[in-house]
């Protein structure tokens, strides 16, 4: 006979109900494969670029030490390598199936806006033009550049509202609500969004990780999609921004997987406002007693892919330091969640904003490859911002 084991069953929830209970300074997440409500912190993660996986296990470790159940990290971590990070073991985490988009819509997130684009239109354009004469000058194959709007509303903006609205929006997108409060905010800060790229996950020894690069918008008429989705995929350039991303990703799987399976060829999906070029990769971790595989690490080793800032990566970082006038911060990092098994799941922090009481400051950005045209990038910006305007209630459209 075997030894007996003892199984503590995981509280279940309703996703439903764990979206109801999410408040601004919680963490949420939830995607196709489940949701996560995640409430005070038993310890906060102080970490460093190159060095945050192992600062993770260390602290999970120790939460586990100190008698936490079940102990995982939670949070967010910026662009640049010297940028913002927000990483917690939270004091108690509830989780739930996959949200299912039932229910009402929700209730309005703020009243009335006024809208700021940073920079100004025409300038972002000026910005990718000058990024097409790096690529043509052989500096660069690919660049991806941002842009942003600043709303702000006559009253507080309710970020419970706005993130169920996101959430129903599409349930299959990860979304996310994460405090990343800064000292000398005036409020509580938090990053929102529904990213639609998976940037690796890990569930005992498999791995997924779905880059996607390539967009046009998505518009009411299907007749018009089916054209669109057939373009893209006959796009020579759209083909040629995705192939960077998805030879890096799989360059980088190989170091920590075998077994990996690359397409040759990707498929179109979609998102309520867009669709993009995609290509899911698999594998299984070539040493799954590895501690330097965990899911963090192998997100770490993976950031920031050409889907966010380009080839090659200094010239990228550069351009992108030199033509875009505002700071990244969160924007085209990561947000996630790991375990001390090593499983865990984390997006690339895109199709979000950042809220800070009636402010609210929205990203987008498109990649740049030699036959790229700057009015089209920045209408593929401008689509890309209807994910959020629409949840803000901004764009009804
Ligand atoms: C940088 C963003 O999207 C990336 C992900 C998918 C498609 C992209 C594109 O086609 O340019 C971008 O690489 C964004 O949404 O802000």
């Amino acid at each position: 006979m075997s030894p007996a084991v003892l199984v503590r069953p995981r509280p279940v929830h309703r996703a439903a109900d764990l979206l109801s209970a999410y408040l601004p300074g919680s963490f949420y997440y939830s995607s196709a494969h489940g949701s996560i409500l995640a409430d005070g912190v038993h310890a906060t993660v102080e970490t460093r670029d190159g060095d945050r996986a192992r600062a993770v296990s260390a602290a999970l470790a120790a939460a586990a030490r100190a008698g936490v159940d079940h102990p995982m990290v939670v949070g967010a971590i910026g662009f640049r390598p010297d940028g913002p990070a927000s990483l917690v073991v939270p004091a108690l985490v509830r989780r739930a199936c996959a949200p299912t988009g039932d229910g009402p819509t929700g209730a309005a997130v703020a009243p009335a806006w006024t809208i700021a684009p940073r920079p100004q239109p025409s300038h972002y354009a000026d910005a990718v033009r000058r990024a097409l004469e790096r690529i043509a000058g052989g500096e660069l194959a690919k660049v991806v550049l941002g842009r942003c709007l600043d709303l702000l509303a006559d009253a507080p903006v309710a970020v419970p509202a706005l993130l169920a609205r996101l959430v129903r929006a599409d349930p299959t997108a990860h979304a996310f609500a994460v405090d990343v409060s800064a000292p000398g905010d005036p409020a509580p800060r938090t990053l929102v969004g529904a990213s639609p790229e998976l940037l690796v996950s890990r569930r005992g020894t498999e791995v997924v990780a779905n880059p996607l690069a390539g967009s046009a918008p998505r518009v009411a008429d299907e007749a018009e999609n089916r054209r669109r989705r057939a373009a893209l995929l006959a796009s020579a350039k759209d083909r040629a921004e995705h192939a960077h991303v998805a030879a890096e990703v799989a360059r980088v799987l190989g170091r920590f997987c075998r077994d990996l399976v690359v397409p040759a060829e990707p498929t179109v999906v979609g998102t309520p406002t867009m669709w993009h070029l995609s290509t899911r990769i698999t594998g299984r971790i070539a040493d799954p007693t590895d501690p330097g595989a965990s899911s963090l690490a192998i997100a770490e080793a993976l950031h920031p892919t050409p889907a966010v800032c380009g080839v090659p990566v200094d010239g990228a970082r550069d351009a992108i330091a030199a033509l875009e006038p505002f700071d990244r911060g969160y924007f085209t990092g990561l947000v996630g969640w790991t375990d001390a098994r090593g499983d865990g799941e984390w997006v690339v922090t895109i199709r979000c904003a950042e809220v800070c009481d009636a402010a609210v400051r929205l990203f987008a950005g498109a990649g740049v490859v030699a036959g790229s045209d700057p009015d089209a990038e920045l209408a593929e910006t401008g689509a890309k911002f209807r994910t959020l305007l629409r949840a803000l209630g901004a764009w009804e459209r």
